[in-house]
């Protein structure tokens, strides 16, 4: 695989006809995300639209639901082929074994990956708002722990978290990380973020990039620059 094919783009933009400019912008993005901003107002006619354009969709709607919802969801979203799927691993581990059921049983080959702590929240939040009485690095590890023990593909985590969850899960397990941010960008609310070259040096599988992308005023060029970062 090229390296840039490591880097999936997040669509945030309020419509269809924003996203499809976007891909046009960005002609040799390979893998594009669909999150809950661009569906919840475009809906599964971006799913075809990509599609179409041979593009790797990762459908991030982070499923946070019972196991029998949660099966149904991935059930219908499966049928759309996407190449990777999220549900928060808080959900618990009957509703991630609901997804592995779902995806079983559609014989899909779309990977399951979980979130483990939202690249957005700090060890600070995580302890006072959230009133985990776990250390950051130890709270993200164990629900990887909990995602591939309950069947599923992957997880989605912040670069500073990579290193550990790839010693203890394995090579085989997907590690997919926000939270990236290359030396010319700003964090924005991002809280736990690492550069492109970094975050694949720790053993992150793929890098998502947005807004110091998709932000810029010249995103071609941006998007130039990070392969050249990560390729060197
Ligand atoms: O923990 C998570 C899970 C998902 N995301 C999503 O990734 C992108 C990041 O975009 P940037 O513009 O590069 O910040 C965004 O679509 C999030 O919904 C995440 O950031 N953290």
């Amino acid at each position: 695989m090229l390296p840039q094919e490591r880097i999936i783009v997040p669509l945030d933009v309020p419509d269809l006809e924003s996203a499809i400019e976007l891909t046009k912008t960005l002609p040799d993005v390979t893998f594009w995300k669909v999150g809950l901003e661009l569906f919840v107002s475009a809906g599964t006619s971006i799913l075809d639209y990509l599609k179409e354009q041979e593009k790797r969709i990762f459908l991030d709607l982070k499923f946070h639901d019972i196991p029998n919802t949660i099966e149904g969801a991935c059930r219908s979203a499966m049928k759309y082929n996407v190449d990777l799927l999220t549900v928060h691993a808080t959900a618990g581990k009957e509703a991630l074994k609901a997804a592995v059921k779902a995806k079983k049983e559609s014989n899909s080959s779309t990977k399951l990956v979980a979130i483990t702590l939202l690249t957005s929240i700090n060890t600070r939040e995580l302890a006072l708002d959230l009133k985990i009485p776990l250390e950051l690095p130890e709270y993200t590890l164990q629900m990887a722990i909990l995602a591939q023990d309950s069947g599923l593909d992957g997880v989605v985590c912040s670069p500073q978290e990579v290193g550990e969850i790839r010693r203890v899960c394995g090579e085989n397990f997907w590690l997919v990380c926000p939270g990236v941010r290359p030396t010319f960008s700003q964090k924005g609310d991002q809280k736990r973020v690492m550069t492109p070259k970094e975050a694949l040096q720790s053993g992150a599988d793929y890098l998502v990039i947005g807004r110091p992308i998709t932000q810029s005023e010249t995103p071609e060029i941006a998007w130039q620059q990070i392969c050249q970062e990560i390729a060197q």
